[in-house]
């Protein structure tokens, strides 16, 4: 192994520890952790695999070491914790690094750390598992719920529940969608560029391979590439990164240039500047979020995108009393929500959120749509969305509110705005679809738009 490789263990170890420690969010500290040192792209790739990969597969690796460690893992102290896990990562997860070379890296990384016990016990707890036969049930043949966790490395209680609302065959999809790679997708500028234009400029400079989106005629799909920011027209404003199902959510609003409308929670302002965009820069947007730092990020987001219709303000989305003069021609309350559908992006998530969490997410989405709902002008548009797989904050959150306010319906015209492979896959009534992350290989999603009656 050379150096190079060496660094990108030591850097995952070290956000690994951190996330467990300061239960920082991952993708959050490998973003600001890459952004201080200097690593080579090729052992940035491997530290983001490592970090994401161990994240991803925590209660599986968790279980496997169990079995090799005298008392269980959970007696260790943090770092011998981590620095296993990612050792075990490697061996169980990583056909391309040979188990020697993860052994003699991980032993090499206790020695330097700790002192010779420590890197005794993590030499024998990797060769443990390389001499057992691994003949787990869960591997060869998962069943039950709690197998079924270990094979895809999710909670007992989120497999429970993928299983209940959506059957066996396509949670086992989801569940296994949700360990897939994520591929990184931009939204190009139509206000400063083109995409056939861009898309050649990126095939040829990111070193990847790029592809127009099958699902927003604004995307570009790039796999291989490294880091978006870095990529050239970023900061010219060219385009915005954004997952592919996210650009759907203002194809669904489908405003129009020189209309008036609000997003109330905006940061940090993917939708918004979407929208304007689609407005041809033209009309206007009022642009809310409660947390004013977040606020920043819309402005900044709005300025280097070359937008001017947009007026960024604090508000709570639950109360919007006097927050704009006159009822909007669409609303966007693209809601706080569960995550279920962006775990392949944040995999912390699946250890974070209880089944008890739904519950409270779903009477805050609650109140803001009641709030919200309140400023759609007679036959304006009203656009719910979430990045979660979970009924109770989507579907079943817009039945309700169609049943207590029946002067909004669903609006059957959806499918027009949407692509039609989306509609074929994921609609699923009238004014609703939901984005499945097996799919397309995007985030799970869920859009319903409504029309408030003239
Ligand atoms: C799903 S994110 C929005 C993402 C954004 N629409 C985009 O596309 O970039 C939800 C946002 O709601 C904001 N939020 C949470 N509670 C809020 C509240 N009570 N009122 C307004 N915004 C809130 C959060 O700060 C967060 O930025």
């Amino acid at each position: 192994m050379n150096r190079e490789a060496k660094g990108a263990r030591e850097v995952a170890l070290d956000v690994l520890i951190a996330v467990e420690e300061r239960g920082a969010y991952s993708n959050l500290l490998l973003g600001r952790t890459l952004d201080r040192i200097s690593l080579p792209p090729r052992d940035r790739r491997l530290a983001t695999e490592l970090i994401y990969g161990t994240i991803q597969r925590l209660n599986t690796l968790d279980w496997i070491l169990d079995r090799f460690v005298k008392g269980g893992v959970r007696t260790l102290q943090p770092w011998v914790r981590q620095l296993l896990r990612l050792g075990v990562y490697q061996l169980h997860y990583l056909d391309r690094i040979p188990p020697r070379a993860a052994v003699h890296e991980t032993v090499n990384l206790a020695k330097r750390r700790g002192h010779k016990g420590i890197a005794g016990l993590v030499n024998g707890v990797l060769r443990a598992y390389l001499r057992d036969d691994r003949n787990w049930p869960w591997l060869t043949a998962p069943r039950t719920a709690e197998e079924w966790a270990l094979a895809t490395s999710h909670p007992v209680w989120m497999v429970r529940r993928f299983q209940e609302v959506f059957g066996k065959e396509t949670a086992w999809k989801i569940l296994n969608a949700n360990n897939e790679p994520p591929p990184v997708s931009l939204r190009v500028n139509p206000l400063k560029a083109d995409r056939d234009r861009l898309l050649l400029e990126l095939a040829r400079s990111s070193g990847g391979e790029a592809r127009p989106s099958l699902l927003s005629p604004q995307g570009i799909v790039l796999r291989g590439a490294g880091s978006p920011a870095s990529l050239p027209g970023f900061r010219e404003g060219l385009f915005t990164v954004q997952d592919e199902s996210s650009m759907l959510v203002a194809e669904a609003v489908s405003p129009r240039p020189g209309q008036f409308g609000m997003d109330v929670c905006a940061a940090p302002g993917g939708k918004t500047t979407h929208l304007a965009e689609k407005m041809e820069n033209r009309g206007r947007i009022v642009a809310f979020d409660i947390h004013p730092r977040k606020l920043r990020l819309i402005e900044e987001n709005v300025r280097r995108l070359g937008i001017s219709i947009v007026e960024v303000r604090q508000a709570d989305a639950r109360d919007l009393t006097g927050a704009v003069e006159r009822p909007a021609d669409f609303v966007l309350l693209d809601a706080p929500c569960s995550g279920l559908g962006v775990i392949r992006r944040k995999p912390d998530i699946k250890w974070r959120k209880e089944t008890s969490d739904i519950d409270g997410v779903a009477a805050l989405q609650w109140q803001m749509l009641l709030s919200a709902s309140r400023w759609v002008r007679p036959g304006g548009t009203l656009v719910y969305s979430t990045c979660t797989l979970e009924p109770r904050e989507n579907e079943e959150q817009i039945r309700r509110f169609l049943e207590k306010h029946p002067e909004f319906i669903p609006d059957e015209g959806l499918g027009e705005l949407l692509a039609p492979a989306v509609i074929r896959k994921a609609s699923i009534a009238p004014g609703m679809v939901r984005i499945l992350p097996h799919h397309f290989g995007s985030d799970g999603f869920f859009i319903a738009r409504l029309v408030r009656k003239k």
